[in-house]
Formats: C-alpha cells, sequence, structure tokens
C-alpha cells in the first residue's frame, strides 16, 4: 500500500512536471511563433472566405507590406483586403482560390495590391482552407511577400529579350551561330535573305559544311577557324560566298568565339554584312584609277607599274624590254577643228589598232593626250621588233569612219630598249619620247630609235621653247610682208604678214620651225595676238606711206580659234589701230575649216560680220570634204604651193589648177596661187584664169621698210 502510495504519488509527479514541460513547451512555441512571425519578411493572416476577405488574424508583416497597421485591416476595420487587391486582378484571385478550396488543395498567386500611400506593388500569396469536420470551409490561412522586385527584374529580362528578339528578327545585317564543326545553330531572317533562303529554317536545315557549301574558295574556312583560334574573334573578315541559287557576293563577317566557364568552345557567333557594292565600287575605283577613261587602256599610272613589272622581269630572263611611244601625227588639228567627238573617236579606234598589233602579255597605255606606249618584253631581235612597228604604222594609218566621214592620221613612234637605252623607267620614257620627236623631225609616219644624239635634239626644243616665252617681252619678233599680185594688171593687191624671230644667239628663225612648238603650248595664242595688232598698226603705216589702202592678211592658227574671245579682240584690235575692216584678212588653214561645229560656223559669221576676209591658206593640203566650201563665207582661196611647183612638166598637177580654179569661181570665190617662182608658172596660172598669185617671182618675204619702198614704187595698188 504504502508502495503503491508511493507510486501514485510519483505518477503524480511525472504527470505533474509533463504537463509543466508541455505548457512551458507552448508557452515557448507561441514564443517562437510570435518572433517568427514578427521578423519574417512578409505577413501571415487567417481571413474568411467572404467578399472581403475578412481578416481574423493578421502579423505584423503587414505594415511593410501594405503600409497599414494589422488592427487597421482586422475585421475591415480601415479598410479591406479585397480593396487592397487591384480591381483587375481580383476576379482571378477569387477563381484560384475557389478553384484550390474545390480541390482541397494549396493555392498560389500572384498579384499586384495597392499599399496605403497609393504604390502598386507585386505579392506572392500561399494559403490553404481551414475545413469544419463537416467538409465546409471556414477560414483560410496563408502567408502574402511582396515579390515587387522580382517581377520588376523578370519585366527588365523579358524587355531585353523581347529588344534582342527584334533587333535579331529586324537587323539588316545578318546574324548567326554556328558550331565549330560547320553547322548553323542559329540564323536571322536577315541572313536567310543575304544567302538568298527563303527562312533562317530553311537556311539552317540547307547548310550543313559550310567550308564546302558556302565559301567560293574553301580555304576561307580554314583563315576563319585559324583566327578564332589565335583571338576568339574575327573583323571585318571578307570572302566571297555561293548564294543559294549558285550566285557569288561578298560578305564581311564579324564573329567571335562564345566559350563556357571552364574555357570550353562552345559555338561561334556574329554577324554578316553584304559588301557585293562596296567591293565593285572600290573595284572600280581602283579601275579608274589606273584607267583611261575614253579608251578603257592603262593610264599613266598603270603603266608606271608595268614598266616596273616588265623591267624586273627582263632582269629575271635576261631579255630584252622595248618602250615604245606613238605619237598621232596632225591629230591635234583634227581634234582641234573637228571638235572633242571626233577626236575622242579617233583615239578609241587608235587604242583597240594598237592592241591588235601586240601580244597579251604586252602593254599598251594611253600616259596622256594623243601619245600611246606599248611595252613590248621579251624582245628576240631587232627584225621582230621593226615588223611589230611596221604594223603599227601601217595599221593606225588606215583612214578611219567616224559618222560617215573618213579621217586618216599616221603616227610617229620613238624606241628604247632596255637595258641598252636606261636602267629605269623615267629614263627609257624620256628616252622613247626623245626618239619619237626625232621620227616627227623626219617627216612623221616613221620610226626611230633612241640614239645618244637624240638628246639634244630634245634639249634644243625645250630650249626653243623656253627663249619664245622671253622673246615677245625682248622685242625679237618682227613681222616681214610678202606682196600679192593681179595676175592680169601685175599689180599688188596686198601684202601677207609673216613673222620672223631674230633670235639674239640663233639668229633668224623660221616660223616652219618655232609656230609649231608654239602650237603645242598655249604661246600661239599670245603670238598670234601680236601678230594681229603689229600687222594692223603696220598695214596703216604702209598706208600711210603709200598713199594707198594696203590689205594685210595674218595666218591664225587652229588654237586660236578656241580662244573664247577671239572675235571680241579682233573687234578691239580694229578700233584701237583705226584699220577698216575690209583691209584686214585671216587666212585660216583648211583643217580649221573641216570643223563644222555651230559655233565654229558662228565665230566665221561674226568675223564676216566685223566685215573683214577670210582665206583658205594651203589650199588642196587638207581634207577631201569641199562641202564647207559652199557654207563657209570665204573671199579667197590660195591653192597650195604643191601644186605650183614643177606644174611645168607635170600635167596632173595643170590638171588639179584647172579644177581648182574652175570650183573657186563657180563659188564666188577668189584665187591666189601660193609659191609662183617661175614666169612659165606665172603664165601657165593666168592662162587658166587664176585671179592673183605670190611667191619669190615678184618678192620674197620684206621687212616692213622695203615692202613700203616697194609699194611706193606702184602707182596705184588695185
Ligand atoms: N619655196 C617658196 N616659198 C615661198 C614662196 N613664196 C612664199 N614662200 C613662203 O611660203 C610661206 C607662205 O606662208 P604660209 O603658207 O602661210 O606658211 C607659213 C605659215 O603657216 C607659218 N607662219 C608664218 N607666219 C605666221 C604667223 O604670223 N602666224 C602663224 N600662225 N603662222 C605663221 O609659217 C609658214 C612658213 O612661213 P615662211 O617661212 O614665212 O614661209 C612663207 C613664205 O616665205 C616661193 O615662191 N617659194
Amino acid at each position: 500500500m504504502r508502495l503503491s502510495l508511493a507510486h501514485h504519488s510519483k505518477v503524480e509527479d511525472y504527470t505533474t512536471s509533463v504537463s509543466a514541460f508541455i505548457r512551458n513547451w507552448l508557452q515557448h512555441r507561441e514564443h517562437i511563433l510570435d518572433s517568427l512571425l514578427k521578423n519574417m519578411e512578409g505577413m501571415a493572416y487567417c481571413c474568411l472566405v467572404d467578399a472581403h476577405w475578412t481578416m481574423l488574424f493578421i502579423s505584423d508583416g503587414c505594415f511593410d507590406l501594405t503600409g497599414y497597421r494589422p488592427d487597421e485591416l482586422l475585421h475591415n476595420g480601415c479598410t479591406s483586403f479585397e480593396e487592397l487587391t487591384l480591381p483587375e486582378d481580383r476576379a482571378r484571385i477569387r477563381n484560384t482560390v475557389d478553384d484550390a478550396l474545390s480541390r482541397r488543395e494549396r493555392f498560389e498567386i500572384e498579384y499586384r495590391i495597392m499599399t496605403i500611400d497609393g504604390q502598386i506593388r507585386w505579392v506572392n500569396e500561399r494559403g490553404t482552407g481551414i475545413f469544419n469536420p463537416q467538409g465546409q470551409v471556414e477560414a483560410l490561412e496563408g502567408f502574402i511577400q511582396d515579390i515587387t522586385q522580382r517581377k520588376l527584374n523578370e519585366q527588365a529580362l523579358q524587355e531585353a529579350e523581347r529588344r534582342y528578339r527584334n533587333i535579331f528578327e529586324n537587323s539588316i545585317e545578318g546574324i548567326f551561330q554556328t558550331s565549330q564543326d560547320g553547322q548553323y545553330i542559329n540564323a536571322n531572317p536577315a541572313l536567310a535573305r543575304i544567302y538568298g533562303y527563303e527562312s533562317p529554317e530553311e537556311l539552317i536545315q540547307s547548310l550543313n559544311n559550310i567550308a564546302q557549301q558556302l565559301y567560293v574558295q574553301p580555304e576561307s574556312r580554314q583563315a576563319f577557324l585559324t583566327l578564332m583560334q589565335l583571338e576568339d574573334r574575327v573583323v571585318n573578315f571578307e570572302s566571297q560566298i555561293y548564294r543559294r541559287d549558285g550566285s557569288t557576293i561578298w560578305i564581311s563577317e564579324n564573329a567571335r568565339a562564345v566559350r563556357n566557364d571552364a574555357g570550353k568552345l562552345l559555338y561561334f557567333e556574329g554577324t554578316v554584312e553584304d559588301i557585293t557594292e562596296r567591293k565593285s565600287y572600290n573595284a572600280l575605283i581602283e579601275y579608274q584609277a589606273t584607267h583611261d577613261d575614253l579608251t578603257g587602256l592603262p593610264n599613266r599610272t598603270l603603266m608606271q607599274d608595268r614598266l616596273l613589272q616588265a623591267i624586273s622581269y627582263a632582269d629575271r630572263t635576261a631579255s630584252k624590254l622595248a618602250v615604245v611611244f606613238v605619237d598621232l601625227d596632225k591629230f591635234k588639228d583634227i581634234n582641234d577643228s573637228m571638235g572633242h567627238f571626233i577626236g575622242d573617236q579617233l583615239l578609241i579606234a587608235m587604242a583597240r589598232r594598237l592592241e591588235s598589233c601586240i601580244r597579251d602579255s604586252d602593254t599598251v597605255a594611253r600616259p596622256g593626250g594623243d601619245e600611246f606606249v606599248l611595252l613590248l618584253s621579251n624582245i628576240h631581235g631587232m627584225d621582230a621588233l621593226s615588223q611589230t612597228l611596221q604594223r603599227v604604222l601601217a595599221l593606225t594609218s588606215e583612214p578611219c569612219s567616224i559618222e560617215g566621214k573618213d579621217f586618216t592620221v599616221t603616227s610617229s613612234i620613238g624606241i628604247s630598249l632596255y637595258p641598252d637605252d636606261g636602267k629605269t623607267s623615267e629614263t627609257l620614257l624620256k628616252n622613247a619620247d626623245t626618239a619619237m620627236y626625232k621620227a616627227k623631225q623626219e617627216g612623221k609616219n616613221n620610226f626611230q630609235f633612241y640614239t645618244r644624239e637624240l638628246n639634244s635634239i630634245l634639249v634644243e626644243r625645250l630650249e626653243m621653247e623656253y627663249q619664245m616665252r622671253n622673246a615677245l617681252g625682248h622685242n625679237e619678233f618682227h613681222l616681214h610682208y610678202q606682196p600679192k599680185l593681179n595676175l592680169r594688171t601685175q599689180r599688188i593687191t596686198g601684202v601677207e604678214a609673216l613673222i620672223r624671230w631674230h633670235n639674239p644667239r640663233q639668229g633668224l628663225i623660221s616660223p616652219n620651225r618655232f609656230i609649231p612648238i608654239a602650237e603645242e603650248s598655249s604661246l600661239i595664242e599670245q603670238i598670234g595676238s601680236w601678230v594681229l595688232e603689229k600687222a594692223c598698226m603696220e598695214s596703216i603705216a604702209l598706208s600711210q606711206l603709200s598713199g594707198y589702202d594696203v590689205p594685210v592678211s595674218v595666218n591664225v592658227s587652229p588654237r586660236q580659234f578656241q580662244q573664247s574671245n577671239l572675235v571680241g579682240n579682233i573687234s578691239r584690235v580694229l578700233q584701237e589701230t583705226g584699220l577698216k575692216p575690209s583691209l584686214l584678212e585671216l587666212e585660216i588653214t583648211e583643217g580649221t575649216l573641216a570643223d563644222t561645229s555651230p559655233q565654229f560656223i558662228k565665230v566665221l559669221n561674226d568675223l564676216k560680220g566685223l566685215g573683214i576676209k577670210l582665206a583658205i591658206d594651203d589650199f588642196g593640203t587638207g581634207y577631201s570634204s569641199l562641202g564647207y566650201l559652199k557654207h563657209f563665207p570665204i573671199d579667197n582661196l590660195k591653192i597650195d604651193r604643191s601644186f605650183v611647183m614643177g606644174l611645168e612638166s607635170d600635167t596632173a598637177n595643170q590638171a588639179i589648177l584647172k579644177a581648182i580654179v574652175a570650183l573657186g569661181h563657180n563659188l564666188g570665190i577668189n584665187l591666189v596661187a601660193e609659191g609662183v617662182e617661175t614666169e612659165r608658172q606665172r603664165d601657165f596660172l593666168l592662162s587658166i584664169g587664176c585671179d592673183e598669185m605670190q611667191g619669190f617671182l615678184f618678192s620674197q618675204p620684206l621687212p616692213f621698210d622695203q615692202a613700203g619702198k616697194l609699194l611706193l614704187a606702184q602707182d596705184k595698188l588695185v
């Protein structure tokens, strides 16, 4: 019993201590839960499933989450939780909760609430229903957390993703990801478009071996991979690729290698730009920089380049190289008189002919103007070279038909040889040029090889040009006058002014020597103006001396007709000197008159409008077309000396002279025979009705004083 009592009291003690422990533990647990709820970020709640989500319990986290104190929300004190949620989210929340409760499951939902100060916050709510034994829901309990920051991050990520997609889809540059073994992983629509595929998918499916299928030169792929290996990227990697339809384009790639954290290569990604247009534009620019626009031949720049190559080839093979300068004789006259269109066509025709004379490995270049240069490598003996040059002479001098008219030019050719005549490109070109001048001097239409003596000729020519520039300022030019006679009356009808140059060092220099050089530079314009003014002044002086009007003829070079102010200048000179316009005659060569352009005809008519006379000089030596005679306002035809020379024994010349006189008279033009040296010539000319004559038979060209004396001797000018 005592035992049992003792036992009983022990059990009681035990029971008491257990219940104390449980009480303590419960108190402790409550304390832990309180502390947890206080410190957790978020709000624990218990609410009714009614229209307001009436709150029965809210943890302290409510304040941080919503800005309301728990007591302001409990039992919808200040506001309800339903009102806190954004109207547009409410139906979704209720549906989600109802759905979960109906299945007795937990629910989780994200939605927006409005805090007490009007901020919108995203929250995540996880909760569950509390059911009574009958299975009816009595309340909800759960936990609500602020996920605004996470939501913002997600939105930013989505935005970034959207933007990237946008760029990827709409970029005009192709964008790709490819594997190391040459497969496409990803491609954008632009890449498909550039490569000629319907869609990126079609491209990805079709191209599975980039090296073989894409690059025109499969080695390009290897170069791409090598660069990637070395630098992990390629910049402006240019290559030619095949499009889907087999056509080729040029692309430029910028790409990088993408690796994982361990450095293992995952794939390449980059962009592609179609640079075909730029490439062809660049090629065009390069072509234009190295070729002559008109003929398509290499220009001076490319010629220099080719010449250097040819020299080094000759060195390597111990062979000879010929540098051949081809200059078209009389081209300038045709160009000046017939207009640039005809000149251009002639140059093009000559370029093609020269090309046909040489081997493919040789070069024809047009360094400028009417000059061409041939670079002929592998010269084996002078015979072969001479044959080629003969062919050039023959081909260039064949008539060239342009716009229904035949034009004939010949060429003067100069040759220098490497290594004999020079070691550098400059010397070879200079010496070929010098040889070409020699060919011109030898009467054109021939070729000359460079010799050391030739150098002095060129030096002399340059020297003359230099001295001519000073001659005007130093009063070294004078005019001589050669009378023209009426064949029937033997009286002087006028004088022709002919320029003379008294060079202090060289003495008298013939115009035949210096006028062609002046015509090649702009000097002829200054000299021409001087002659015109001087002749007008001296004509007046001769008239005063003789007491009669002395008509004067002045030679005018084709180049002077290119001057825009020729008519104005002449009119000014007439006014300033006071010479009657009818006493001035301009002698124009037949070549000048071959220009039928409206501007040229206007100049002639304007000159006639001034009241001056026009004569055709050296008639019969120029162009064959005589059509211009009836269009132009010509007063005198001066028959070239070559028809008069030796006419006594030359029946052909006699026939020509008769025909010219008849033709002139039919057109109402006065005829003057030049270079009459013998009485028999004079008699013949008189017999065929020629009007006037000029020549040594009557008088040489005379200095001003002597011309004055001769005129005085005449009692009256006719
Ligand atoms: N053998 C021979 N010759 C005769 C005879 N009668 C005259 N001559 C020469 O023939 C040339 C006639 O002048 P051109 O045909 O206009 O030929 C001129 C002309 O084309 C040019 N020239 C002369 N003066 C001028 C000028 O002021 N301006 C321009 N642009 N050219 C000029 O120089 C050329 C040569 O002039 P010049 O030496 O004065 O040579 C003159 C004259 O001296 C003759 O009976 N027999």
